[in-house]
């Protein structure tokens, strides 16, 4: 489903941070990324949500080169992309029930179509008090779940999540797992980059490590 091949990245004129990465993202895989702060987790979840052009190899996105995909195509693609962002990127002046519709809205469904869905995801990540909340009166915790919900309403076909449990106790963080899995059962990759151990000792499950520029897959 995505494919890189002998791929790198510099920021600029900086030192390569990423080196000869060749590795799969297969259909309906679950994976870690992992790897010590600064080794490059972001950067390449930003690869991955092709934010970010790799400055050398080649990325295969859904069958596609990603050096031939057209710019304004890109927004199309992603929406087959669901990501969590470390600074979760909510919209302060809707509220978290509209944040996790939105999605569904852009692409032209109606409320009624959705809106079961939407109130059932918040309640399920915790949220069912706080639909009507805006973001900025929301704890970290609680943006964090938020953005997990905006991630997953759409049943993406990959799922990539940067420390999605970083902002919460260890209780909610084996429920978000289990939320992960759930939705990996459902036919969904997901990608979790995490340096959190507890949360990696609790399943078996492939592990991408990067370290010193280079990416190690341990299956
Ligand atoms: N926009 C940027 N411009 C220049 N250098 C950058 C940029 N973003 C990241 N870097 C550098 O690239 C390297 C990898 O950063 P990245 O954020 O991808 O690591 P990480 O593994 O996600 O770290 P952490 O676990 O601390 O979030 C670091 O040396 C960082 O300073």
């Amino acid at each position: 489903m995505i494919r890189f091949e002998n791929v790198g990245l510099r920021y600029g004129m900086g030192p390569e941070i990423l080196r000869d990465l060749s590795f799969e993202i297969a259909p309906q895989s679950f994976q870690f990324l992992t790897g010590p702060s600064g080794a490059g987790k972001t950067s390449l979840i930003r690869l991955l949500f092709m934010s970010l052009k790799p400055t050398r190899g080649l990325i295969r996105i859904f069958n596609r080169d990603l050096s031939q995909i057209d710019k304004q195509e890109i927004p199309l693609l992603r929406r087959k992309i669901g990501v969590v962002f470390q600074d979760f990127r909510l919209l302060d002046h809707l509220t978290t029930y509209e944040n996790i519709a939105l999605p569904l809205r852009v692409v032209g469904k109606e409320e009624a179509e959705y809106r079961a869905d939407v109130v059932e995801l918040l309640k399920w990540v915790g949220l069912g008090e706080r639909m009507q909340a805006m973001p900025p009166v929301l704890s970290g915790g609680e943006k964090q779940r938020a953005a997990i919900a905006r991630a997953l309403i759409t049943r993406p076909d990959v799922l990539l999540a940067d420390e999605p449990t970083g902002n919460v106790d260890p209780p909610l963080a084996r429920r978000l797992l289990r939320l992960f899995i759930e939705l990996n059962k459902l036919g969904t990759s997901v990608v979790i980059a995490t340096h959190d151990i507890a949360l990696l000792e609790q399943v078996e499950a492939r592990r991408l490590v990067l370290a010193d520029g280079r990416l190690s897959v341990f299956d």
